[in-house]
């Protein structure tokens, strides 16, 4: 078994007539979290739903945890949390993650199991018997987040997780993933807020549909003679462009 969870090759896409990525090339590593940052609209759901196996392609290879993309046998060791959470308002937070663990097929002891476990990985134990519907903006994300855990995956694919959220929730939902990654888990995690950069064992910066940089953080800054990751965004943007904003390359 290799180092990579996914490999993108060459990928291709169009939506709505127009080409939104173009000829991609990308290796995502196991066990370590992937932050998948730029700007709204260069690509980074389209980019994650081929990696769902959810996007109809032009052409190109995405394979992951060695299969194609969207085979049935990574039904279950992939999970996929959306910007919108998937939480149903109407049941608590315990029938909303019972009701997703039937669903994975998850019965008797082990459906409880999972549960237990999900609840205590993202906090939530208080908050079990609360109707969805009454929880907090980040309280309703880790329930969501805690759908996803439930199937043990070994690929977690975060769309933005914690865009509006507040700076402690923010953080401790990092921690968290850091957490998860420890474990083996390898997490794919876009957003557009740079300064999570940090938070990131290895970085893709989008724009346009193509990946500007794939480094961990420390090598991009000394790669681009910058002092954060937004800097050295706007550095490769500017190198992009002809070098004309940001720090020397
Ligand atoms: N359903 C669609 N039909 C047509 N074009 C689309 C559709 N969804 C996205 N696009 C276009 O594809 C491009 C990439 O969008 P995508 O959602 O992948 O970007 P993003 O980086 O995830 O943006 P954001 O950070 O705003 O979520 C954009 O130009 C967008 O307008």
């Amino acid at each position: 078994m290799g180092v990579a969870a996914v490999e993108v090759a060459e990928l291709r896409v169009a939506r709505g007539g127009r080409v939104v990525l173009d000829g991609l090339d990308l290796t995502v590593r196991r066990g370590a979290v992937t932050g998948l940052l730029g700007p709204s609209g260069s690509g980074k759901t389209t980019l994650m739903r081929a990696i769902l196996g959810v996007q109809v392609v032009a052409s190109g290879r995405v394979t992951v945890l060695g299969e194609a993309a969207g085979s049935p046998s990574l039904r279950s060791r992939v999970a996929y949390v959306t910007q919108a959470p998937s939480v149903y308002d109407d049941l608590t937070v315990e029938e909303n993650l019972r009701y997703f663990a039937r669903v994975l097929g998850l019965r008797g002891s082990k459906r409880t199991e999972a549960v237990d476990a999900a609840v205590e990985r993202v906090e939530l134990g208080d908050e079990r018997g609360r109707l969805a519907r009454n929880l907090s903006g980040g309280e309703r994300s880790r329930v969501s987040l805690a759908t996803a855990l439930l199937g043990d995956p070994e690929l977690l694919v975060l769309d933005e997780p914690t865009v509006g959220l507040d700076p402690v929730l923010r953080a401790s939902l990092w921690t968290l993933f850091g957490a998860l990654a420890a474990d083996g888990v390898t997490l794919l995690v876009s957003s557009h807020v740079m300064d999570e950069a940090e938070r990131c064992d290895r970085l893709v910066l989008m724009r346009d549909g193509q990946i500007l940089a794939d480094d961990r953080l420390p090598d991009l800054l000394a790669r681009t003679g910058t002092s954060s990751a937004e800097h050295a965004f706007l550095s490769l943007v500017g190198g992009a462009e002809g070098g004309a904003e940001g720090g020397a390359r």
